[in-house]
């Protein structure tokens, strides 16, 4: 007898499933918040987004055999049931970490071009330095621009030498001109993320802080940060995500500078990135040869090249590929919407989100003295054509 074909349940939104998954199995698509253990009775293979909460309600008793998230986050994933009922898992570590460093550097610039300081005098605190964060910092060096890293669970492995180089959150949040949150959302444990800032540390900002979340809603405290906004208009926020996603308190909103819908990883690189990543997890799993390759997936850029003069400042090059204040009027808009359809509007922002690339996809055409800077902003640079 012919053994039954692989049957794979996928969120809708995983980009490339047709080239990837199709070619393995019948595959089902479904709205990720939609997916229900009816769905996965006979199924082998599920891959969510992170808008799927997996556990073991929705696997027990299932054929379900490999779970993949095309996410780097995994705080909708209960590990220990999948590891308990003997499931396969993959998460895509690192897969969009570029895209939301190029937010968090979009967002920068523009917010000192709108408020007309110098990013240069600022400091930036990174609160988590894994792949987002190490590469932020990473960039943000290369530019000359001051940081203070805070990571607790890293920097107790590091050798000393290294563990100099990191500061307590509070050191951070007493020195940092900027803070920006790149820490996973955890619940429990001495790193624990969930409400690491609330009252007591929101207290601790500097005058005029910019603060950046493009981590996970419940990092911060939202009621309590509304309640520090209203007192002090002296803060710059920026929330990627929110507390109670998809749901977004206009109030809140109301007070935060840049609002997004949880789109800072969303270029796509990372997201294809994300779903090579968990054909490569499912292969390894199963010890069957990768037959198909990543450059396949991934389209040339409309605009492969710009030339810039020696006038050009960095943001132009970065305006064109990313512009936050884009998703902040989308966003803002659906909030305008009636309270019962805005969660929904939420959703359609992103499942409807417009192609970004990232910063390699563009190479910039510009004098040698110039290359340095725009390449460690994350450019590629070549001789400006004559
Ligand atoms: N807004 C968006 O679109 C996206 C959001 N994310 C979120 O960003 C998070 C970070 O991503 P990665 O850097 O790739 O993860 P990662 O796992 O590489 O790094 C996270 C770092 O945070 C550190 N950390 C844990 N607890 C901490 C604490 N209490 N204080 C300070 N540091 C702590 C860890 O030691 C680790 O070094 C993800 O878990 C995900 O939730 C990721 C991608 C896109
Ligand atoms: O990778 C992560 O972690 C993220 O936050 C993703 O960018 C979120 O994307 P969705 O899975 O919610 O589409």
């Amino acid at each position: 007898m012919k053994p039954a074909p692989l049957k794979i349940v996928a969120d809708e939104n995983i980009p490339a499933l047709e080239t990837l998954f199709a070619p393995l199995g019948e595959l089902h698509t479904r709205p990720g918040r939609a997916i229900c253990r009816d769905d996965l009775l006979d199924a082998d293979i599920l891959l969510v987004r992170s808008i799927t909460p997996v556990n073991r309600a929705l696997l027990e008793g299932t054929s379900v055999r490999f779970v993949g998230t095309a996410t780097i986050g995994t705080d909708h994933i209960d590990l220990t049931a999948l590891a308990e009922l003997g499931i396969g898992f993959s998460s895509a570590p690192g897969c969009n970490a570029d895209a939301v460093v190029e937010y968090v550097l979009s967002v920068l610039l523009h917010l000192a071009e709108e408020q007309a300081f110098d990013l240069w005098g600022r400091s930036v605190g990174i609160v988590g330095v894994g792949n987002v964060g190490s590469r932020l910092a990473a960039r943000l060096q290369a530019l000359g621009i001051r940081t203070l890293l805070c990571d607790p669970p890293r920097q107790r492995v590091m050798p000393a030498a290294q563990a100099a180089h990191f500061c307590s959150l509070e050191q951070l949040l007493n020195e940092a001109d900027i803070v920006s949150l790149h820490t996973p959302l955890t619940r429990s444990g001495e790193d624990a993320t969930w409400h690491l800032l609330q009252g007591k540390t929101l207290a601790m900002l500097q005058p005029d802080t910019i603060l950046i979340n493009a981590g996970r809603g419940p990092v911060i405290d939202n009621r309590a940060l509304l309640e520090l906004a209203l007192q002090r208009d002296d803060l710059t926020l920026v929330l990627d995500v929110w507390e109670d996603e998809p749901a977004v308190d206009p109030a809140l909103a109301a007070r935060v500078r840049i609002a997004t819908p949880h789109i800072a990883g969303y270029s796509l690189e990372g997201k294809l990135r994300g779903t090579w990543m968990l054909y490569q997890a499912w292969c390894a799993f199963c010890g069957t040869p990768v037959q198909q390759s990543f450059a396949q997936l991934l389209p040339l850029a409309e605009v492969t090249e710009m030339q810039l003069t020696e006038k050009a400042g960095l943001l132009s090059p970065v305006r064109m590929l990313y512009d936050p204040f884009r998703d902040d009027r989308a966003l803002r808009a659906s909030l305008a919407a009636p309270q019962q359809q805005q969660k929904a509007a939420f959703d359609q922002l992103r499942k409807q989100y417009p192609v970004r690339r990232e910063f390699s996809a563009l190479t910039l055409r510009l004098p040698t003295d110039q290359q340095p800077i725009f390449n460690a902003l994350g450019f590629p640079v070549a001789d400006a054509k004559k």
